[in-house]
């Protein structure tokens, strides 16, 4: 028999999640059917949509949404071997049963010297959004400048690079100094931190006097209100994130910004990164690509034990992760 642990979420968040939150639940899983494999997670991803998927798409005893890398350790279906990995969508859970459905399976070749959390980090559902979100949004070219906030996350800091790679000047702002001292070794051209700087006009005006062409809107709130107001004529908006509202159990108001948009001709679009689900393979080729290039840097911020989960998630909503927050079991 094998025993199975999952994260439940006890009653809805009210603000930032806190531990006591979460439960530890234990169940024993049966013997496997035909069809079935039997899997264990091997790193679980903790992401800033937890926070709000939440309250949209859970009750209170609802495991934890989420994804993970796992390995099938048992199978009675010809199509999966045991050994092999795969990125799946099970929530917090350590072991589980599935007949394969769904499943985005490592490919055969994964560089054996990168590690396999990077099939939910820069070279999984991060690195798509980044890839996505910046490309077939904002569409930058050479010689335009783009601006990106959480920039030292697990989408901003890879963000900053592809615009890199494409012939931009990049912008980042981040959340603390040693963040800052990672945006530069990753070859941002100007980055500040945004928690401590006088004035965030300031900040945005002295890393770019011209303006911006490209805003990669992960934090929304207060700091949208004031980059809109840097953008140059015909600049694009790709609004990835807002993870400043998060939180907040009233939404916020603030300066309206039609007056902007209207005056500087801005366009402004949200995604979900699950619209360009059919081109994740190509996004991923890519992204490992320039990985092994060296064009794109990673960094992992990993939680050792499962059983540190829930407070690996807070750490990450309140910004202890350089790159991307994961759980290794
Ligand atoms: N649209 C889509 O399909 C997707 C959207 N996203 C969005 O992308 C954004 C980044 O996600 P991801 O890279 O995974 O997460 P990160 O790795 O960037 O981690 C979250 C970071 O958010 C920052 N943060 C927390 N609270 C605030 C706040 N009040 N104001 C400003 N920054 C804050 C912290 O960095 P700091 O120390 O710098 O404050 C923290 O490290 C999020 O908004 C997320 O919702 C992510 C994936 C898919
Ligand atoms: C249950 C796992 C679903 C994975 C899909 C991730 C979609 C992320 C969309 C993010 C929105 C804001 O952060």
């Amino acid at each position: 028999m094998v025993k199975s642990k999952s994260w439940t979420m006890v009653k809805h968040f009210e603000g930032l999640p806190k531990l006591e939150d979460f439960k530890l639940e234990e169940k024993e899983l049966p013997p496997l059917k035909d069809g079935e494999l039997l899997l264990e997670s091997v790193f679980l991803s903790v992401d800033p949509y937890m926070r709000p998927y939440s309250k949209r798409m859970m009750k209170p005893g609802d495991v934890m949404i989420g994804s993970q890398v796992a390995r099938v350790v048992e199978s009675k279906n010809p199509a999966f071997e045991v050994g092999t990995y795969h990125v799946t969508n099970v929530g917090w859970t350590t072991h589980f049963i599935s007949d394969g459905a769904g499943f985005q399976s490592l490919p055969k070749e994964w560089p054996e010297n990168l590690p396999r959390s990077l099939a939910v980090g820069a070279a999984g559902m991060p690195g798509y959004t980044a890839y996505f979100g910046l490309l077939e949004i904002c569409n930058p070219k050479e010689g335009e400048v783009v601006l990106v906030n959480c920039a030292a996350g697990a989408v901003g800091s890879l963000v900053g690079q592809i615009a890199k790679i494409k012939g931009c000047k990049v912008v980042g702002s981040a959340g603390s100094d040693d963040k800052v001292t990672y945006l530069k070794e990753i070859g941002f051209d100007e980055a500040f931190n945004y928690k401590t700087v006088n004035s965030l006009e300031e900040a945005l005006k002295n890393a770019s006097p011209e303006g911006y062409d490209c805003y990669f809107e992960n934090v929304g709130g207060n700091y949208a209100d004031v980059a809109l107001q840097q953008m140059k004529q015909f600049g694009r908006i790709s609004v990835c994130g807002a993870i400043s509202l998060y939180n907040d159990s009233v939404p916020a108001t603030g300066p309206y910004i039609q007056t902007y948009m209207l005056f500087k001709q801005l366009r402004m679009e949200g995604f979900l990164v699950t619209r360009w689900m059919q081109r994740y393979p190509e996004a991923q080729k890519h992204l490992l690509k320039w990985i092994a290039e060296g064009k794109l840097k990673y960094h992992e911020h990993v939680t050792n034990g499962f059983e540190n989960m829930p407070a690996g998630f807070i750490g990450m909503l309140t910004g202890e992760n350089i790159g991307k927050a994961v759980i290794k079991v």
